[in-house]
């Protein structure tokens, strides 16, 4: 099991040209993010080579506080280069076309955690008892999404809240989630909300993760009133 506490609520998952086109680079959006409220941000880099992606990563975990949950998309390898560079780097996040979980609980250790695209019963079911320890699954798409051109037909509202009742493990919501998704997300039992271009491409990233903060959390964290 993770030794790190791990606050899903409010889950940056970024995207380098959302960021560039902003003028910004990943690691200066991360940081702005974080100030807003965000708990946990993903390094998601679908055409970085190795060498960059890992070069993010520890951009990335150089500016976050202890608190901030920092998770790899796919690589396996980035993951382990990062740790064996001294990087706080806390686990990976792998997707039914992705090395399966057996796979990558081998490769990262059981204290790392590791995350799971599941968007169908029998995907939530096999998540949840997978001798792995899958530690949490990302459901979606909850709405219709322009950054993942292959995502999963939207859910919807009471998609989303049926699947993640169905599933034995901690929740994200994925796809399309704006500020406005996440009292019903919460109500309806999620770990939390992840969102791209919400953020990333936001002119202000840091009062945008601050609108998905205070949507999370209501204004009982005095930080974010
Ligand atoms: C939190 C979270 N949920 C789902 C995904 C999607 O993962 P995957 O299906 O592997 O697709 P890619 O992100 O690799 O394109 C995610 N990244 N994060
Ligand atoms: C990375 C990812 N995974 C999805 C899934 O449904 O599994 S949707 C998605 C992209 C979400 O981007 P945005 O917040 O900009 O809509
Ligand atoms: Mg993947």
């Amino acid at each position: 099991m993770t030794t790190t506490p791990v606050d899903l609520s409010v889950y940056l998952v970024t995207d380098t040209a959302q960021c560039t086109a902003r003028g910004r680079s990943v690691a200066e959006t991360v940081a702005l993010a974080v100030a807003g409220g965000v708990t946990a941000v993903q390094i998601r880099e679908k055409h970085a080579t190795g060498r960059e992606f890992l070069r993010t990563v520890l951009e990335v975990a150089d500016v976050l506080p202890e608190r901030v949950t920092l998770i790899v998309n796919d690589r396996v390898d980035v993951y382990l280069a990062a740790r064996s560079a001294g990087a706080r780097v806390t686990g990976v996040h792998v997707g039914q076309s992705d090395l399966p979980p057996a796979a990558v609980r081998d490769m990262i250790g059981e204290h790392a955690v590791l995350g799971l695209s599941a968007a169908t019963p029998d995907q939530l079911r096999a998540a949840a008892e997978d001798p792995a320890r899958v530690h949490h699954v990302g459901i979606g798409a909850l709405h219709a999404t322009r950054t993942k051109a292959d995502a999963p037909a939207p859910l919807g509202h009471a998609g989303f809240a049926r699947l993640a009742r169905l599933s034995g493990l901690p929740a994200v919501a994925i796809g399309g989630v704006t500020p406005a998704d996440l009292p019903f997300l919460r109500d309806s039992g999620a770990a939390g909300a992840a969102a791209v271009s919400g953020i990333c491409a936001a002119e202000d990233p840091r009062a945008s993760a601050r609108a998905y903060a205070r949507a999370w959390f209501g204004t009982r964290n005095e930080s974010l009133a």
